[in-house]
């Protein structure tokens, strides 16, 4: 499997401020292009489900999918990053209640449309106001990330992680938001 923003001329990942990594354009991305297009991990039908078989299906992944996954953000109170290489830090980032906070904490679910937990869309970060949109194609399988509107060259690309749930007021969304 090819890594979509490693490849990808238009994009790249690095910090972002106060949201640890996230996606940023390298170049001048035009409205309603398709940003990238990817295969997800897993796809289920909701995030609930995900979560609670991720133990039986984490061992069923390929290694390098295995490997891809475990670098995902895990939460402020992960230590697996700042761990030196050995077996400790190996047995620390495959625990089951690890695996479930990168699920919890990366997977995209849409309203009555299932979840999916891919690549590169989890280094997008969210913004009520985002210039790009991701959705999942049923018939090709594949995430794909659009732009909403013009993305300027070292802009953030952001998406509304709230983006299927229109009828949140906004102190729902900020709840929602924070879980
Ligand atoms: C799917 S990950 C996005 C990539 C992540 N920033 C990373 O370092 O890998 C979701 C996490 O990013 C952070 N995040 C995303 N959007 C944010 C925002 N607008 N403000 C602060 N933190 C944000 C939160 O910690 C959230 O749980």
């Amino acid at each position: 499997m090819s890594h979509p923003v490693n490849d990808n001329v238009s994009i790249r990942l690095c910090g972002s401020p106060e949201r640890g990594l996230g996606l940023f354009a390298s170049r001048r991305i035009s409205q309603g292009l398709k940003i990238l297009s990817e295969e997800p991990f897993l796809v289920d039908e909701s995030r609930q489900d995900m979560v609670g078989g991720i133990a039986q299906e984490f061992p069923a992944l390929p290694l390098h999918v295995q490997a891809l996954f475990t670098r995902l953000y895990a939460g402020p109170s992960d230590l697996v990053p700042v761990l030196n290489a050995g077996p400790d830090r190996d047995q620390r980032s495959v625990a089951i209640p690890r695996l479930q906070r990168i699920v919890e904490l990366n997977s995209v679910e849409g309203a009555g449309t299932g979840c999916f937990l891919s690549p590169a869309v989890s280094t997008v970060n969210h913004d009520c106001i985002p210039n790009a949109f991701v959705y999942y194609n049923y018939e090709s399988g594949l995430v794909a990330l659009h732009a909403l509107r013009v993305i300027e060259p070292n802009e953030e690309v952001t998406v509304d992680y709230l983006q299927d749930s229109i009828y949140l007021d906004s102190d729902e969304r900020q709840d929602r938001l924070v879980d």
